[in-house]
């Protein structure tokens, strides 16, 4: 193995790696001397997207994801027209965690030489048919040989109306917290296709094929809400990171937690909870929101928003009622790339 502390201070076997320091950890740590010229930044990292302003009437959003062959798809269990409509999702979540708009998008792929352009094909199809469907630019990208897996790399770009943005810093003690459609859905579809079940039809696509929530983004902020994330490493990581941005806490409440039936039958299957499918399994590409209670009429006219629990004053806990009223603390351990031990 290459020994790469020959370019650092370290001594060999004093090396921090990755895995011991985290993905959350090593975001934190680079975020220092970022900004150059922080006229134009309204929120660099650490949020859905960075907001930046451009425009007198509108703030821009920015932001990026990658999805890597093995780790975040595989062409076992997706074909590929859908890692490209599901790499859009991925993208187009996060404008719709900021209440945003998507509008154009550039996009860089890393291929093995042996790749039949077919297969490059399927995905773009992928791609352009999720650009068509919320008509989005694809404006250039970038095309290099891998020597590894396959990687797709999104930047995508949207706007929201001046000052609107839905930070995740934003929630205030006595807001509500509630979630759009099913949680645990995504994990549930992959569990069933990795352990090879027959059935489970409708959580399998939500692997597949999931879908942004753009324009319940767009509704929520227009209602007035106060702090938004989307679901992409599972619920109990995103309201950790509501609760941390924002300097409160979070209770939710187990029952409420809405599972899809298919959920609560692999979990019977496998002999696992329920729930951790929601809290634990990611890639839903659903919004968790926190709003004032006086929006709850209003909320309950919306289809697919159900209530989960409420901001407490506190520091930054989260913490699950169960059914028998014991009370869990939930840990930010969604999906991280790099466990820290
Ligand atoms: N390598 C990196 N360099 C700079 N910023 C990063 C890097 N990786 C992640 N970020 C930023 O850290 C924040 C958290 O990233 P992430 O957890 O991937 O967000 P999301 O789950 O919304 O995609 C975001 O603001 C993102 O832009
Ligand atoms: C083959 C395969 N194994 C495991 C997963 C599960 N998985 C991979 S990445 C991920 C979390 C989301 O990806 P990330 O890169 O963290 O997206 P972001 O939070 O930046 O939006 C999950 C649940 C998968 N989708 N496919
Ligand atoms: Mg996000
Ligand atoms: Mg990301
Ligand atoms: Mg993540």
């Amino acid at each position: 193995m290459l020994q790469y502390n020959m370019y650092t201070n370290r001594k060999p076997g004093d090396e921090m790696q990755l895995k011991d320091v985290g993905e959350f950890n090593f975001i934190r740590h680079i975020q220092d001397n970022t900004i150059h010229d922080p006229s134009t930044v309204i929120t660099g990292i650490g949020d859905d997207c960075a907001v930046y302003s451009a425009k007198e009437e509108t703030d821009q959003l920015i932001s990026t994801d990658t999805m890597v062959e093995g780790v975040h798809f595989s062409f076992h269990y997706m074909k590929p027209y859908d890692v490209g409509y599901r790499l859009m999702t991925a993208n187009l979540s996060d404008i719709a965690a900021m209440g945003g708009t998507p509008r154009q998008i550039v996009l860089s792929v890393a291929a093995p030489e042996y790749v039949d352009t077919a297969i490059l094909d399927e995905v773009y199809r992928g791609i352009k048919d999720q650009c068509a469907k919320y008509h989005l630019n694809i404006l250039g990208g970038d095309t290099v040989r891998t020597e590894g897996p396959m990687v797709w790399t999104v930047t995508i770009i949207g706007d929201v109306p001046k000052g609107t943005a839905i930070m995740r810093s934003g929630a205030q003690v006595g807001d509500i917290v509630g979630i759009t459609n099913y949680v645990g859905y995504a994990a549930t579809g992959l569990g069933a296709l990795s352990y090879n079940l027959d059935g489970y039809h409708m959580t399998k696509v939500g692997h597949q094929r999931p879908d942004p929530q753009i324009e319940l983004g767009q509704q929520l902020r227009q209602l007035g809400i106060h702090s938004m994330n989307d679901i992409s490493d599972g619920l109990g990581s995103e309201l950790n990171e509501i609760a941390s941005a924002s300097n409160v806490s979070i209770v939710i409440e187990e029952k409420v937690i809405p599972l899809h039936e298919e959920t609560y039958e692999l979990a019977k299957y496998l002999q696992t909870n329920p729930v951790d499918y929601a809290l634990y399994g990611g890639e839903d590409f659903q919004l968790v929101f926190t709003a004032p209670k006086s929006l709850l009429p209003k909320l309950e006219n919306l289809a697919g928003i159900t209530i989960i629990g409420e901001v407490v004053s506190g520091s930054a806990q989260v913490q699950m009622v169960t059914p028998d009223k014991t009370i869990k603390t939930i840990e930010a351990k969604g999906y991280n790339h790099f466990h820290e031990s």
